[in-house]
């Protein structure tokens, strides 16, 4: 299939969690795109029903797609915990069990993170104090034009698991996610140092080379 590249104006970030929107924005700021979230066009949530990330990130872009005739940038990503044989990964969102409440802290209304990351954490526990905490997180961009046209694009960084959760940027698992190198969580970096490192600049970088 021949690649499409992307021309200027308006595109749908076709995603419902707050955290996404505001670093995919940023990321497509040199670019002259008019990003308009999935939210903001009040475009429905579909079902995540797929069994890999690639299936669902085209599943949500090309749900954007076809609701609002222009082209949707999904984005479907999660973390991969090397001993729970990379759980949760597609069920990333789903260990964050929606709570009645709004949740307080990090990741938007609705979610709960601190019992999410709480029960990585228990799961590694069980094995004991010497457990291997490397994990990664993946990022899959899917891109869908209104006629039915798909680009993808996967991207990762790999780290290692911190407890307790520390810092109080980015969203979702961030407090417990320590990059390669570093010593602090995602979380606690700066949103740029996280940009030019994180699973989801890594799947920017692949997009960017093939479609502008
Ligand atoms: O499907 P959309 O509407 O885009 O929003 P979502 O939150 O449901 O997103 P996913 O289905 O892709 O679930 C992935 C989860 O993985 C987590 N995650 C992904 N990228 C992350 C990042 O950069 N930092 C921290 N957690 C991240 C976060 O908790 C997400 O909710
Ligand atoms: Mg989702």
């Amino acid at each position: 299939m021949t690649r499409r590249k992307l021309a200027p104006g308006r595109l749908v970030i076709a995603s419902h969690n707050a955290g996404k929107v505001r670093e995919i924005r940023a990321l497509l700021e040199p670019f002259g795109i008019e990003p308009v979230s999935a939210g903001d066009l009040g475009l429905p949530e579909p079902e995540e029903t797929g069994t890999t990330f690639a299936e669902n990130a085209l599943l949500k872009a090309h749900a954007s797609a076809q609701a609002s005739g222009l082209p949707a940038l999904a984005d479907d990503s999660g973390l991969c915990v090397a001993a729970l044989g990379g759980a949760p990964g597609v069920y990333t969102a789903d260990w964050a069990e929606k709570q009645w409440f709004e949740a307080q802290t990090l990741g938007g209304p609705g979610r709960d993170w601190y019992l999410a990351m709480g029960k990585v954490e228990g799961k590694l526990a069980e094995q004991g104090p010497d457990v291997d905490r490397s994990a990664f997180f993946i990022c899959t961009l899917a891109l869908v034009w209104p006629d039915g046209h798909e680009e993808v694009f996967e991207g990762r960084v790999h780290g290692s698991l911190a407890w307790p959760p520390r810092g109080t940027m980015g969203f979702g698992y961030d407090p417990v996610f320590v990059p390669l190198g570093r010593d602090l969580t995602f979380a606690e970096l700066d949103p740029t140092e996280k940009h030019a490192m994180s699973h989801r600049a890594d799947a920017f970088r692949k997009l960017v080379e093939a479609l502008f």
